[in-house]
């Protein structure tokens, strides 16, 4: 059983994903797993998509990349699609969420192009994520936090580092 908890935080990119696991990772020790990287860094992809501009995921190949470490517990899974990790990894899913033009300016100052912009704001808009998480998670551990401004962050982490001292007090005394 572990004895750290896994938290997934996702959400449509620009919503501040990154922003909140690397705080979470260093106030609570947590280990910070951007899929990105880890998908960029150990090759889990089978090429680049010019048209979607990211790479095309090799899901599985991720999967057995990243299982025993998420296994093991202690990890802040951190991507913009939650359904593809199994149940039994998962004990907290974050899904942020941003006004939509707060988010359009993010996207816009990043450089994203007018598709793919508007693509992710369609989605942010359509609450795309927050389905996925509720439709693959029990509801219970699916919780959504606003991510509008600095302000927000600093909240939502500090609840999740709550969150994460209560979950350990129960696992503790649940082993005795
Ligand atoms: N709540 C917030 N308040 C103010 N600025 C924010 C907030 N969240 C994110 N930002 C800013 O928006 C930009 C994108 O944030 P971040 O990289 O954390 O998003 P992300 O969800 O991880 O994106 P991606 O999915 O593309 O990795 C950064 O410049 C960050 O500083």
């Amino acid at each position: 059983m572990r004895t750290n908890p896994n938290i997934v935080i996702t959400g449509t990119p620009g919503v501040g994903k990154t922003s909140h696991s690397t705080l979470l990772a260093s106030s609570t020790g947590l280990k910070h797993l951007s899929i990105n990287q880890i998908v960029k860094e150990r090759g889990c992809h089978e090429g680049w998509s010019d048209e979607y501009q990211s790479w095309i995921v090799d899901e599985d190949k991720l999967l057995d990349e990243i299982e025993d470490e998420v296994k093991h517990g202690g990890c802040i899974i951190d991507w913009h699609a939650c359904d593809l990790f199994p149940k039994s990894w998962v004990d907290l899913v974050v899904v942020l969420r941003t006004d939509s033009t707060i988010l359009y300016d993010r996207l816009l100052e990043r450089g994203y192009k007018e598709e793919k912009l508007q693509e992710n704001l369609d989605s942010e808009i359509m609450q795309v994520l927050l389905e996925e998480a509720r439709e693959s998670y029990d509801e219970e551990i699916v919780v959504e936090l606003r991510s509008d401004t600095t302000e927000d962050i600093e909240g939502n982490v500090e609840r999740m580092e709550r969150w994460v001292e209560s979950w350990k007090e129960e696992i503790s005394g649940y082993n005795g």
